[in-house]
């Protein structure tokens, strides 16, 4: 999974993830009145809306960035329909040749976290068929439970060619009640890191990354700097560019001398670029994906002074 990353973030020259992250409040109105029409105003017509603008964003991006992270939690909201539009979102995503991390910062114990690994990265079996039910190349895990709760996964990444990418220094602003305990003269995330950094070993791919990677907030560039030192072949999912405040300054940190590293999620601030200038003035509501596009090129275009 990991060589399938970096080979896209090479041929899109960008290491840009568009978070897809819909709000009602995003979908432009033509869309919402279409599915109001067709079911009222319900959970599904929400989720129907959903999937009619992440479809729109994706061919919008598609062909200039490497990957999508939809977030389950957009999704999930809506129930049994929201979920429909999250899985008929993942698979649009690989007809279009995008790389998937499914945000869905799942954490349990062994025997349950076998049944979320099969689910999300596995297959699923019905007797004697077995079925891929979400389709997504990776995706977020919650360590706190320790080893025995990311083991099943790691089988998964190892037989389905998949990966991880595990919450280490969240972008949050009170991460640090948390991740920045003092465990024996150390911090707890710097801790988590290493561990991280341990169980990917047995997961290096071609270009010496793992498929075990973290995810470290763009808002903590100090401590994300600690945790590149500490885990050289680690890959860093980093959200918290454009909406929360982190800027391309603070990202030089994340990344290896190589220039490879880190891969930098925007959900709001690509996908609601239509309602935010310079964009709103330059495109009508129906073209919000050409907004979105817009924004992810000015990202993609931001990112480059790290490795200048
Ligand atoms: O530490 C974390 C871990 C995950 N996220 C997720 O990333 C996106 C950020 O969205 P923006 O609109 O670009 O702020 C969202 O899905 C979060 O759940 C994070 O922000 N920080």
């Amino acid at each position: 999974m990991i060589d399938r990353l970096i080979a896209k973030i090479e041929k899109t020259q960008n290491p840009t993830v568009v978070g897809l992250d819909p709000r009602l409040s995003f979908v432009p109105q033509y869309i919402k009145e279409e599915a109001y029409r067709n079911y009222g105003k319900t959970p599904k017509a929400a989720a129907k809306a959903f999937l009619e603008f992440n479809k729109k964003i994706i061919d919008g991006i598609h062909d200039i960035v490497p990957a999508v992270k939809p977030q389950v939690a957009m999704y999930e909201q809506y129930g049994a329909e929201g979920m429909q539009a999250y899985i008929d979102t993942l698979q649009y995503a690989k007809e279009k040749g995008l790389m998937v991390i499914g945000d869905i910062k799942r954490s349990d114990i062994t025997s349950t976290a076998e049944a979320y690994a099969d689910g999300h990265i596995g297959k699923v079996k019905v007797e004697e068929e077995s079925y891929t039910v979400y389709q997504q190349d990776c995706i977020t895990l919650n360590p706190y439970l320790g080893s025995d709760s990311i083991d099943p996964y790691m089988e998964h990444c190892k037989n389905y060619d998949k990966g991880l990418f595990i919450l280490v220094k969240t972008s949050n602003p009170n991460s640090g009640e948390i991740q920045d305990l003092d465990v024996g003269g150390e911090k707890l995330y710097e801790r988590v890191g290493k561990m991280v950094d341990q169980w990917g070993q047995s997961l290096i791919g071609k270009r010496g990354y793992s498929a075990i990677g973290a995810v470290v907030g763009a808002t903590h560039p100090q401590q994300a700097e600690k945790l590149r030192g500490i885990m050289p072949k680690t890959y860093f999912l980093v959200p918290g560019y454009g909406a929360q405040g982190a800027t391309a300054k603070d990202l030089k940190g994340y990344f290896n001398q190589d220039g490879l590293g880190a891969i930098i999620n925007s959900s709001r601030g690509i996908i609601a670029a239509h309602q935010k200038q310079p964009y709103q003035s330059k495109f009508t509501e129906k073209e919000f994906y050409l907004a979105a596009r817009e924004a992810a090129l000015d990202m993609k275009e931001d990112l480059q002074q790290i490795f200048r």
